[in-house]
């Protein structure tokens, strides 16, 4: 590895996010088993897992909240253990759980915050103003976060995170109890990050739509990354295609599919299912090929709900806690 001068930063060419073979272990309870994660500068990252696959402990880890018990996590090229400080200056943190002072303005939150992080006051005043444009609030700058809704609140989180320039944005399920169209909104604020700031988001969701609009993802099983890979490699692993069909003769359809399409053929509610490469190349050769009269075709390309079973053998849905998303 290239030496440093003094004074350079090491962030400009390190990968956002870096970990290498993580533990930890909470008395008898083994949360993290050797996890390895990289994040590219820039990119949206999704980290996917069950409830206590370990998500929250390797975050904790990441942002210096908890120490790794062995192995190695850096941030922007800086280890989380040695060089701490710089790790802090370099990261945002949006949690589950409101930290904002409910009894202060806006702006006062967010001064609060730059004073934290030893901002100049010189550069705050316009700093401040341009993450509420980010985040749509410029309007309400000088009113008490108690008359907020949880969607602004979380748009305020967003912008105290991301006050200080960080290289990586941390958010632990950041739309979490927020009704769909709230979603929507913070989704909008997140990709402004991605493009105007050129901030790396690291982001736990339990909604896989949320998910499939990340550049890359990482699934967590008891403690260990089961897959990583963007959204179409993910999906790209469960493969096939499946086509659901409702015939005349659902036992000569078996037939036929076996005898002249070397298809395996599974009994489903009402109909029968195969999978095949290319679900849309196959519907015209099938309809013409079958004999048995069609009533019913329908193609369901990969979905990451089948990945994240596939790895984890539960549907994300299923997840105690979880509201259905
Ligand atoms: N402070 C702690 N002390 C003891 N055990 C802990 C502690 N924190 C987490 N654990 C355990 O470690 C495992 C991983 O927990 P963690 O909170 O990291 O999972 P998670 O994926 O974030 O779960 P969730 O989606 O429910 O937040 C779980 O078995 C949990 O009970």
């Amino acid at each position: 590895m290239r030496r440093l001068r003094r004074g350079e930063d090491r962030s400009a060419d390190a990968p956002a996010v870096l970990a290498r073979d993580v533990h930890k272990s909470y008395r008898g309870v083994h949360a993290v088993r050797g996890v390895d994660i990289t994040v590219r500068r820039g990119e949206t990252f999704g980290f996917l897992g069950p409830n206590g696959a370990g998500k929250s402990t390797t975050i904790a880890m990441m942002c210096t909240l908890v120490r790794p018990d062995s192995g190695r996590i850096e941030i922007a090229g800086y280890d989380v253990v040695r060089d701490g400080h710089q790790v802090r200056r370099r990261l945002g943190l949006v949690f589950q759980e409101s930290t904002l002072d409910t009894d202060l303005t806006t702006a006062e939150n967010l001064t609060f915050h730059a004073d934290l992080y030893g901002m100049p006051r010189a550069v705050v005043a316009e700093r401040v103003a341009s993450m509420l444009d980010l985040v749509g609030l410029r309007e309400r700058r000088d009113d008490r976060v108690a008359t907020f809704s949880g969607g602004m609140r979380r748009r305020l989180e967003i912008a105290r995170g991301l006050l200080h320039r960080p290289r990586v944005l941390f958010l632990d399920e950041p739309t979490v109890g927020l009704d769909p169209q709230t979603r929507a909104e913070i989704w909008t604020y997140l990709r402004r990050i991605a493009e105007q700031e050129a901030t790396t988001v690291f982001l736990t969701t339990h909604y896989l739509d949320e998910a499939e609009q990340c550049d890359r993802i990482a699934i967590i099983d008891e403690g260990r990354i089961v897959a990583q890979g963007t959204p179409a490699e993910l999906k790209s692993v469960i493969g096939a295609d499946r086509i659901a069909l409702r015939t005349d003769d659902d036992a000569a359809a078996v037939r036929v599919l076996r005898d002249r399409f070397d298809l395996a053929a599974t009994a489903i509610d009402g109909g029968v299912q195969v999978q095949v490469a290319d679900g849309a190349r196959f519907v015209p050769v099938l309809c013409s090929g079958l004999d048995v009269p069609i009533f019913e075709v329908t193609v369901t390309r990969p979905s990451l709900d089948e990945v994240f079973l596939h790895y984890t053998g539960r549907a994300i849905r299923d997840a105690p806690g979880v509201p259905a998303g």
